[in-house]
Protein backbone atom coordinates (compact mmCIF):
# COMPACT_ATOMS: atom_id res chain seq x y z
CA UNK A 1 0.00 0.00 0.00
CA UNK A 2 0.92 3.74 0.08
CA UNK A 3 1.48 6.46 1.84
CA UNK A 4 -0.69 9.72 0.56
CA UNK A 5 0.38 13.22 1.19
CA UNK A 6 -0.82 16.67 1.03
CA UNK A 7 1.47 19.35 0.74
CA UNK A 8 0.28 23.05 1.22
CA UNK A 9 -2.77 22.10 -0.63
CA UNK A 10 -5.38 25.35 -1.58
CA UNK A 11 -8.32 25.26 -3.55
CA UNK A 12 -9.85 28.35 -4.37
CA UNK A 13 -13.25 28.17 -6.11
CA UNK A 14 -13.67 30.83 -8.74
CA UNK A 15 -16.28 32.74 -6.54
CA UNK A 16 -13.54 33.21 -4.08
CA UNK A 17 -13.97 30.59 -1.84
CA UNK A 18 -11.24 29.04 0.13
CA UNK A 19 -12.41 25.76 0.43
CA UNK A 20 -8.91 24.34 1.28
CA UNK A 21 -6.48 26.79 2.90
CA UNK A 22 -2.77 25.04 2.76
CA UNK A 23 -3.51 21.84 4.44
CA UNK A 24 -0.69 19.46 4.98
CA UNK A 25 -1.28 15.92 6.38
CA UNK A 26 0.10 12.54 5.46
CA UNK A 27 -1.61 9.26 5.41
CA UNK A 28 1.07 6.57 6.23
CA UNK A 29 0.76 3.45 4.13
CA UNK A 30 -1.80 1.48 5.36
CA UNK A 31 -3.62 3.85 7.93
CA UNK A 32 -6.88 4.94 8.32
CA UNK A 33 -7.45 8.77 8.62
CA UNK A 34 -10.81 10.37 9.35
CA UNK A 35 -11.54 13.85 7.65
CA UNK A 36 -13.60 15.63 10.71
CA UNK A 37 -15.37 19.26 10.71
CA UNK A 38 -18.93 20.83 9.73
CA UNK A 39 -20.35 21.30 7.32
CA UNK A 40 -18.28 23.10 4.16
CA UNK A 41 -14.99 23.08 6.26
CA UNK A 42 -13.68 21.16 2.87
CA UNK A 43 -13.54 17.74 3.74
CA UNK A 44 -14.64 16.72 0.34
CA UNK A 45 -12.99 19.13 -1.62
CA UNK A 46 -9.66 17.62 -0.23
CA UNK A 47 -11.09 13.85 -0.96
CA UNK A 48 -11.88 15.01 -4.57
CA UNK A 49 -8.28 17.03 -4.93
CA UNK A 50 -6.59 13.93 -3.85
CA UNK A 51 -8.50 11.48 -5.99
CA UNK A 52 -8.05 13.96 -8.94
CA UNK A 53 -11.44 15.36 -9.90
CA UNK A 54 -10.69 18.35 -8.97
CA UNK A 55 -7.93 20.70 -9.50
CA UNK A 56 -5.98 22.40 -6.65
CA UNK A 57 -4.90 25.92 -7.06
CA UNK A 58 -2.14 25.71 -5.83
CA UNK A 59 0.51 22.73 -3.20
CA UNK A 60 0.30 19.28 -4.12
CA UNK A 61 -0.86 16.06 -3.43
CA UNK A 62 1.51 12.77 -3.28
CA UNK A 63 1.03 9.27 -3.60
CA UNK A 64 3.39 6.71 -2.82
CA UNK A 65 5.93 9.49 -2.32
CA UNK A 66 5.19 10.63 -6.13
CA UNK A 67 3.53 14.51 -7.04
CA UNK A 68 0.44 13.30 -9.33
CA UNK A 69 -0.52 16.57 -9.32
CA UNK A 70 -1.18 16.31 -13.50
CA UNK A 71 -1.90 12.59 -13.33
CA UNK A 72 -5.60 12.02 -14.30
CA UNK A 73 -8.39 10.28 -11.64
CA UNK A 74 -7.96 7.15 -13.53
CA UNK A 75 -4.39 6.75 -13.13
CA UNK A 76 -3.44 7.83 -9.91
CA UNK A 77 -5.48 4.44 -9.00
CA UNK A 78 -7.59 5.21 -5.88
CA UNK A 79 -11.02 4.61 -4.99
CA UNK A 80 -13.47 7.19 -4.16
CA UNK A 81 -17.27 5.92 -2.57
CA UNK A 82 -19.99 8.69 -1.74
CA UNK A 83 -22.65 8.63 0.62
CA UNK A 84 -24.85 7.99 -2.42
CA UNK A 85 -23.36 4.95 -3.24
CA UNK A 86 -24.08 5.69 -7.26
CA UNK A 87 -24.97 1.76 -8.70
CA UNK A 88 -26.17 1.48 -12.07
CA UNK A 89 -29.85 0.84 -11.25
CA UNK A 90 -29.80 -1.53 -14.59
CA UNK A 91 -26.87 -3.68 -13.71
CA UNK A 92 -27.00 -6.52 -10.82
CA UNK A 93 -24.92 -6.56 -8.04
CA UNK A 94 -22.45 -8.21 -9.51
CA UNK A 95 -22.49 -6.44 -12.84
CA UNK A 96 -22.09 -2.85 -10.41
CA UNK A 97 -18.79 -4.44 -8.69
CA UNK A 98 -17.49 -5.78 -11.69
CA UNK A 99 -18.26 -2.45 -13.64
CA UNK A 100 -14.56 -0.90 -13.20
CA UNK A 101 -13.20 -4.13 -14.37
CA UNK A 102 -14.70 -5.12 -17.28
CA UNK A 103 -13.66 -1.63 -18.75
CA UNK A 104 -10.24 -2.59 -18.69
CA UNK A 105 -8.52 -5.57 -20.77
CA UNK A 106 -9.12 -9.06 -18.12
CA UNK A 107 -10.42 -12.03 -18.80
CA UNK A 108 -14.38 -12.79 -17.82
CA UNK A 109 -13.54 -15.90 -15.67
CA UNK A 110 -10.67 -13.70 -13.72
CA UNK A 111 -13.36 -11.05 -13.44
CA UNK A 112 -16.29 -13.39 -11.76
CA UNK A 113 -13.57 -14.75 -9.60
CA UNK A 114 -12.54 -11.35 -8.45
CA UNK A 115 -16.12 -9.87 -7.88
CA UNK A 116 -17.07 -13.14 -6.01
CA UNK A 117 -13.94 -12.51 -3.61
CA UNK A 118 -14.59 -9.09 -2.75
CA UNK A 119 -18.65 -9.45 -3.11
CA UNK A 120 -17.20 -11.91 0.10
CA UNK A 121 -15.44 -9.64 1.86
CA UNK A 122 -18.33 -7.45 1.74
CA UNK A 123 -20.93 -9.64 2.95
CA UNK A 124 -22.85 -9.30 -0.39
CA UNK A 125 -22.28 -12.58 -1.70
CA UNK A 126 -25.52 -13.75 -1.44
CA UNK A 127 -26.90 -10.50 -3.33
CA UNK A 128 -24.78 -10.77 -6.58
CA UNK A 129 -27.78 -11.38 -9.04
CA UNK A 130 -29.90 -8.72 -7.02
CA UNK A 131 -30.54 -5.19 -8.72
CA UNK A 132 -29.75 -2.15 -6.41
CA UNK A 133 -33.44 -1.29 -6.54
CA UNK A 134 -34.16 -4.32 -4.37
CA UNK A 135 -31.48 -4.08 -1.48
CA UNK A 136 -31.36 -1.69 1.44
CA UNK A 137 -29.22 0.78 2.57
CA UNK A 138 -26.57 -0.50 4.06
CA UNK A 139 -26.80 -3.43 1.37
CA UNK A 140 -26.17 -0.80 -1.66
CA UNK A 141 -23.45 1.20 0.50
CA UNK A 142 -21.52 -2.49 0.68
CA UNK A 143 -21.81 -2.97 -2.72
CA UNK A 144 -20.42 0.63 -3.97
CA UNK A 145 -18.01 -0.38 -1.36
CA UNK A 146 -17.06 -3.62 -3.25
CA UNK A 147 -16.96 -1.82 -6.54
CA UNK A 148 -14.61 0.65 -5.13
CA UNK A 149 -12.09 -1.73 -4.09
CA UNK A 150 -12.80 -4.80 -6.86
CA UNK A 151 -9.43 -2.98 -8.75
CA UNK A 152 -7.26 -3.48 -6.15
CA UNK A 153 -6.47 0.25 -5.29
CA UNK A 154 -3.28 1.99 -3.75
CA UNK A 155 -5.95 3.76 -1.63
CA UNK A 156 -9.59 3.77 -0.71
CA UNK A 157 -11.26 7.36 -0.45
CA UNK A 158 -14.83 7.28 1.28
CA UNK A 159 -16.92 10.44 1.31
CA UNK A 160 -19.43 10.09 4.42
CA UNK A 161 -20.29 6.67 2.99
CA UNK A 162 -22.76 6.11 5.82
CA UNK A 163 -24.35 9.74 6.13
CA UNK A 164 -27.57 7.79 4.38
CA UNK A 165 -28.28 4.83 6.76
CA UNK A 166 -30.23 4.64 9.87
CA UNK A 167 -28.17 4.83 13.49
CA UNK A 168 -28.25 1.45 14.37
CA UNK A 169 -26.80 0.58 10.59
CA UNK A 170 -24.24 2.65 10.86
CA UNK A 171 -23.03 1.63 14.04
CA UNK A 172 -22.71 -1.58 12.79
CA UNK A 173 -20.83 -0.83 9.29
CA UNK A 174 -18.58 2.11 11.13
CA UNK A 175 -17.11 -1.07 12.74
CA UNK A 176 -16.87 -3.20 9.90
CA UNK A 177 -15.67 -1.15 7.17
CA UNK A 178 -12.89 0.11 9.80
CA UNK A 179 -12.14 -3.17 9.86
CA UNK A 180 -12.08 -4.25 6.53
CA UNK A 181 -9.79 -1.09 5.84
CA UNK A 182 -7.41 -2.87 8.14
CA UNK A 183 -7.59 -6.16 6.87
CA UNK A 184 -6.69 -5.42 3.48
CA UNK A 185 -4.16 -2.69 4.89
CA UNK A 186 -5.61 -0.15 2.44
CA UNK A 187 -4.68 3.43 3.10
CA UNK A 188 -8.44 4.97 3.73
CA UNK A 189 -9.06 8.85 3.93
CA UNK A 190 -12.42 8.53 5.52
CA UNK A 191 -14.49 11.95 5.67
CA UNK A 192 -17.36 12.72 8.10
CA UNK A 193 -19.06 15.56 9.76
CA UNK A 194 -19.74 12.38 12.80
CA UNK A 195 -17.56 12.60 15.74
CA UNK A 196 -18.50 9.48 16.90
CA UNK A 197 -17.62 7.67 13.38
CA UNK A 198 -14.13 9.93 13.69
CA UNK A 199 -13.48 8.26 17.11
CA UNK A 200 -14.30 5.03 16.63
CA UNK A 201 -12.66 4.36 13.77
CA UNK A 202 -10.09 6.40 12.85
CA UNK A 203 -6.04 5.55 13.11
CA UNK A 204 -5.38 9.36 13.45
CA UNK A 205 -8.39 11.86 12.76
CA UNK A 206 -7.37 15.74 11.06
CA UNK A 207 -9.86 18.26 12.31
CA UNK A 208 -10.86 21.14 9.91
CA UNK A 209 -12.92 24.10 10.11
CA UNK A 210 -13.22 26.86 7.34
CA UNK A 211 -10.41 24.47 5.20
CA UNK A 212 -7.68 25.07 7.92
CA UNK A 213 -6.18 21.81 9.25
CA UNK A 214 -7.13 22.37 13.21
CA UNK A 215 -5.18 19.02 14.64
CA UNK A 216 -4.18 16.36 13.85
CA UNK A 217 -3.65 13.02 15.84
CA UNK A 218 -4.83 9.99 17.46
CA UNK A 219 -8.46 10.28 18.93
CA UNK A 220 -7.96 10.28 22.35
CA UNK A 221 -4.87 12.68 21.86
CA UNK A 222 -7.25 15.34 19.84
CA UNK A 223 -9.60 14.45 22.12
CA UNK A 224 -8.34 14.72 25.76
CA UNK A 225 -5.28 17.59 24.60
CA UNK A 226 -7.02 19.57 22.10
CA UNK A 227 -4.96 22.57 20.51
CA UNK A 228 -8.11 24.89 19.90
CA UNK A 229 -10.63 25.85 21.23
CA UNK A 230 -12.78 25.01 18.22
CA UNK A 231 -11.51 21.35 18.52
CA UNK A 232 -12.22 21.18 22.51
CA UNK A 233 -15.85 22.48 21.24
CA UNK A 234 -16.35 20.34 18.48
CA UNK A 235 -15.78 16.90 20.43
CA UNK A 236 -16.98 16.25 23.22
CA UNK A 237 -20.58 14.48 24.04
CA UNK A 238 -22.53 16.29 25.60
CA UNK A 239 -21.51 19.22 24.67
CA UNK A 240 -18.13 20.38 26.15
CA UNK A 241 -18.67 23.58 28.78
CA UNK A 242 -17.32 27.23 27.41
CA UNK A 243 -16.91 29.70 30.21
CA UNK A 244 -15.38 32.83 30.32
CA UNK A 245 -12.53 34.07 33.00
CA UNK A 246 -9.76 35.69 33.46
CA UNK A 247 -6.91 35.09 35.44
CA UNK A 248 -5.25 36.62 38.22
CA UNK A 249 -2.02 35.61 39.35
CA UNK A 250 -1.00 36.18 42.93
CA UNK A 251 2.22 35.29 44.95
CA UNK A 252 0.78 32.20 46.34
CA UNK A 253 -1.92 31.62 44.28
CA UNK A 254 -3.53 31.32 41.07
CA UNK A 255 -6.73 31.92 40.34
CA UNK A 256 -9.84 31.72 37.22
CA UNK A 257 -12.27 34.30 37.79
CA UNK A 258 -15.40 33.39 36.16
CA UNK A 259 -17.38 36.03 37.41
CA UNK A 260 -19.52 34.91 39.70
CA UNK A 261 -17.57 31.87 40.88
CA UNK A 262 -14.03 31.54 41.35
CA UNK A 263 -11.69 28.57 40.59
CA UNK A 264 -8.31 28.28 42.22
CA UNK A 265 -6.08 26.54 40.41
CA UNK A 266 -2.38 25.04 41.26
CA UNK A 267 -0.13 27.53 40.44
CA UNK A 268 2.14 26.96 37.40
CA UNK A 269 4.48 28.84 35.70
CA UNK A 270 3.09 28.70 32.21
CA UNK A 271 -0.19 31.49 33.59
CA UNK A 272 3.17 33.86 35.26
CA UNK A 273 2.91 36.07 32.39
CA UNK A 274 -0.70 36.08 32.00
CA UNK A 275 -1.80 37.89 34.97
CA UNK A 276 -5.34 39.86 34.06
CA UNK A 277 -5.70 38.14 30.51
CA UNK A 278 -9.32 36.79 29.68
CA UNK A 279 -9.52 33.06 28.79
CA UNK A 280 -11.91 30.69 27.94
CA UNK A 281 -12.32 28.02 30.64
CA UNK A 282 -13.52 24.40 28.86
CA UNK A 283 -14.52 21.44 31.31
CA UNK A 284 -15.62 18.49 29.78
CA UNK A 285 -19.13 16.77 31.48
CA UNK A 286 -16.64 14.18 32.38
CA UNK A 287 -14.33 16.79 34.61
CA UNK A 288 -16.87 18.10 36.87
CA UNK A 289 -18.74 15.50 39.83
CA UNK A 290 -21.22 16.30 42.04
CA UNK A 291 -20.39 16.17 45.35
CA UNK A 292 -21.95 17.08 49.05
CA UNK A 293 -21.35 20.94 49.79
CA UNK A 294 -18.23 21.02 51.76
CA UNK A 295 -16.74 17.60 51.05
CA UNK A 296 -15.00 18.56 48.04
CA UNK A 297 -11.05 18.31 47.88
CA UNK A 298 -10.37 20.29 45.04
CA UNK A 299 -12.01 23.62 43.79
CA UNK A 300 -15.92 23.30 43.19
CA UNK A 301 -18.61 24.96 41.42
CA UNK A 302 -21.96 26.08 42.21
CA UNK A 303 -24.97 26.83 41.29
CA UNK A 304 -29.03 25.94 40.81
CA UNK A 305 -30.57 23.01 38.83
CA UNK A 306 -32.07 23.91 35.68
CA UNK A 307 -33.05 20.71 33.84
CA UNK A 308 -32.77 17.31 34.33
CA UNK A 309 -32.34 15.26 31.10
CA UNK A 310 -32.64 11.39 32.47
CA UNK A 311 -30.64 8.73 30.15
CA UNK A 312 -31.66 6.17 32.10
CA UNK A 313 -28.59 4.94 33.63
CA UNK A 314 -27.40 8.52 33.74
CA UNK A 315 -28.78 12.30 33.50
CA UNK A 316 -27.65 14.96 32.19
CA UNK A 317 -28.02 17.98 34.85
CA UNK A 318 -27.97 21.40 33.35
CA UNK A 319 -26.68 23.58 36.14
CA UNK A 320 -27.69 27.69 36.36
CA UNK A 321 -23.91 28.46 37.54
CA UNK A 322 -24.10 32.18 36.57
CA UNK A 323 -21.02 31.85 34.44
CA UNK A 324 -21.28 33.37 31.12
CA UNK A 325 -20.40 30.89 28.34
CA UNK A 326 -17.77 32.20 25.36
CA UNK A 327 -20.25 31.68 22.59
CA UNK A 328 -18.84 28.96 20.28
CA UNK A 329 -20.10 31.12 17.08
CA UNK A 330 -16.94 30.97 14.31
CA UNK A 331 -16.97 34.91 14.79
CA UNK A 332 -15.72 34.41 18.64
CA UNK A 333 -12.99 32.06 17.64
CA UNK A 334 -11.81 33.73 14.80
CA UNK A 335 -11.70 37.40 15.40
CA UNK A 336 -11.19 37.84 19.32
CA UNK A 337 -12.08 40.78 21.31
CA UNK A 338 -8.47 42.82 21.03
CA UNK A 339 -9.12 44.46 24.13
CA UNK A 340 -6.42 42.08 26.03
CA UNK A 341 -7.09 43.56 29.45
CA UNK A 342 -10.94 44.16 29.33
CA UNK A 343 -11.38 42.81 32.62
CA UNK A 344 -9.01 44.93 34.18
CA UNK A 345 -10.23 48.04 32.61
CA UNK A 346 -13.55 47.26 34.25
CA UNK A 347 -12.52 45.98 37.76
CA UNK A 348 -10.33 49.61 38.34
CA UNK A 349 -12.67 52.14 36.63
CA UNK A 350 -16.49 51.01 37.00
CA UNK A 351 -18.31 52.41 33.75
CA UNK A 352 -18.85 56.41 33.83
CA UNK A 353 -20.36 58.69 30.84
CA UNK A 354 -17.41 58.21 28.33
CA UNK A 355 -18.45 56.40 25.59
CA UNK A 356 -16.17 53.49 25.54
CA UNK A 357 -17.11 53.06 29.09
CA UNK A 358 -20.94 53.23 28.29
CA UNK A 359 -20.56 50.69 25.56
CA UNK A 360 -18.94 48.00 28.33
CA UNK A 361 -21.67 48.47 30.44
CA UNK A 362 -24.44 47.69 28.01
CA UNK A 363 -22.44 44.38 27.90
CA UNK A 364 -22.28 44.08 31.90
CA UNK A 365 -24.93 41.23 33.05
CA UNK A 366 -25.77 43.62 36.47
CA UNK A 367 -29.57 42.86 35.94
CA UNK A 368 -28.45 38.97 36.63
CA UNK A 369 -26.72 39.61 39.58
CA UNK A 370 -29.45 39.56 42.39
CA UNK A 371 -31.85 36.65 40.70
CA UNK A 372 -29.01 33.57 40.48
CA UNK A 373 -28.12 31.69 42.89
CA UNK A 374 -24.38 32.20 42.63
CA UNK A 375 -23.46 35.32 41.06
CA UNK A 376 -21.74 37.81 43.82
CA UNK A 377 -19.53 39.52 42.09
CA UNK A 378 -15.71 37.90 43.00
CA UNK A 379 -12.92 39.76 44.87
CA UNK A 380 -11.12 40.04 41.31
CA UNK A 381 -14.34 41.62 39.78
CA UNK A 382 -13.80 40.11 36.78
CA UNK A 383 -17.38 41.05 34.24
CA UNK A 384 -17.93 38.30 31.48
CA UNK A 385 -19.01 40.25 28.31
CA UNK A 386 -22.24 39.82 26.21
CA UNK A 387 -24.04 41.85 23.80
CA UNK A 388 -26.41 43.67 25.76
CA UNK A 389 -27.85 44.63 22.52
CA UNK A 390 -28.17 41.23 20.99
CA UNK A 391 -29.43 39.29 24.54
CA UNK A 392 -32.15 40.53 26.06
CA UNK A 393 -31.04 38.16 28.96
CA UNK A 394 -27.63 37.16 29.75
CA UNK A 395 -26.91 34.14 27.95
CA UNK A 396 -27.47 30.86 29.88
CA UNK A 397 -24.15 30.04 32.15
CA UNK A 398 -25.91 26.18 32.39
CA UNK A 399 -22.99 23.59 33.06
CA UNK A 400 -23.54 20.34 31.88
CA UNK A 401 -22.80 17.55 34.51
CA UNK A 402 -23.56 14.15 34.05
CA UNK A 403 -24.47 12.59 37.43
CA UNK A 404 -24.92 8.55 37.58
CA UNK A 405 -28.86 6.88 38.30
CA UNK A 406 -30.37 6.37 40.10
CA UNK A 407 -30.11 9.18 42.84
CA UNK A 408 -31.42 12.18 40.81
CA UNK A 409 -31.35 15.75 41.57
CA UNK A 410 -34.35 18.06 41.12
CA UNK A 411 -35.18 21.41 39.61
CA UNK A 412 -34.41 24.17 41.31
CA UNK A 413 -32.02 21.90 43.78
CA UNK A 414 -28.01 23.85 45.07
CA UNK A 415 -25.62 21.48 43.57
CA UNK A 416 -21.91 21.41 44.09
CA UNK A 417 -20.09 20.00 41.54
CA UNK A 418 -16.46 19.55 41.83
CA UNK A 419 -14.11 20.52 39.35
CA UNK A 420 -11.00 18.30 38.13
CA UNK A 421 -7.97 20.61 37.41
CA UNK A 422 -6.00 18.17 35.50
CA UNK A 423 -9.09 18.36 32.98
CA UNK A 424 -9.66 22.03 33.60
CA UNK A 425 -8.69 23.81 29.81
CA UNK A 426 -7.93 26.84 29.11
CA UNK A 427 -7.48 28.81 25.76
CA UNK A 428 -6.60 32.44 24.96
CA UNK A 429 -8.58 34.90 23.10
CA UNK A 430 -7.47 33.74 19.85
CA UNK A 431 -8.75 30.51 20.80
CA UNK A 432 -5.31 28.71 21.19
CA UNK A 433 -4.75 26.13 24.07
CA UNK A 434 -3.14 27.61 26.77
CA UNK A 435 -1.10 24.55 28.26
CA UNK A 436 -0.69 24.53 32.01
CA UNK A 437 1.73 21.66 32.27
N1 LIG B 1 -17.91 24.25 -6.95
C1 LIG B 1 -17.87 25.08 -5.91
N2 LIG B 1 -17.88 26.42 -6.09
C2 LIG B 1 -17.82 27.27 -5.04
N3 LIG B 1 -17.73 26.88 -3.76
C3 LIG B 1 -17.70 25.57 -3.51
C4 LIG B 1 -17.79 24.59 -4.56
N4 LIG B 1 -17.74 23.35 -4.01
C5 LIG B 1 -17.66 23.54 -2.68
N5 LIG B 1 -17.63 24.87 -2.39
C6 LIG B 1 -17.51 25.49 -1.06
O1 LIG B 1 -16.27 25.08 -0.50
C7 LIG B 1 -16.41 24.88 0.90
C8 LIG B 1 -15.99 23.48 1.25
O2 LIG B 1 -16.91 22.56 0.67
P1 LIG B 1 -16.82 21.00 0.94
O3 LIG B 1 -17.92 20.34 0.15
O4 LIG B 1 -15.44 20.53 0.71
O5 LIG B 1 -17.15 20.94 2.49
P2 LIG B 1 -17.44 19.66 3.40
O6 LIG B 1 -16.63 19.88 4.63
O7 LIG B 1 -17.24 18.41 2.64
O8 LIG B 1 -18.98 19.88 3.74
P3 LIG B 1 -20.16 18.79 3.86
O9 LIG B 1 -19.91 18.06 5.16
O10 LIG B 1 -21.37 19.62 3.92
O11 LIG B 1 -20.07 17.90 2.66
C9 LIG B 1 -17.85 25.20 1.23
O12 LIG B 1 -17.92 26.54 1.66
C10 LIG B 1 -18.57 25.03 -0.09
O13 LIG B 1 -19.71 25.86 -0.16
Amino acid sequence: MVAITTDRLTKVFPDGTVAVDEVTIEAASGEFLVLLGPTGCGKSTILRLVAGLEAQTSGHVLIDGQVVDRLSAKERQVAMVFQDYALYPHLTVAQNIGFPLRAGSQAAADTDARVAEVAEHLGVRDLLHRLPGHLSGGQRQRVAMARALVRKPQAFLLDEPLSNLDAGLRAELRAEVALLARRLAVTTLYVTHDQTEAMTMADRVVVLRRGVLQQIGPPAEVYGDPATLFVAAFLGTPRTNLLQGAIYVEAERTVVDLGSQLLEIPPTTALAGRHNERVTVALRADALRPVPDGSAKGPVLRGEVRLVENLGHEALVHLDTGIVPTPIEDSQLEHPDPGQHLADVIAEDPPTGHPFRQALARMMPHGRQESQPATARTEYGFYPVYDAELDDQPPLGDVLVRVPAPVLPRRGESMTVEVDVDRLMLFDRSGTRIRTS
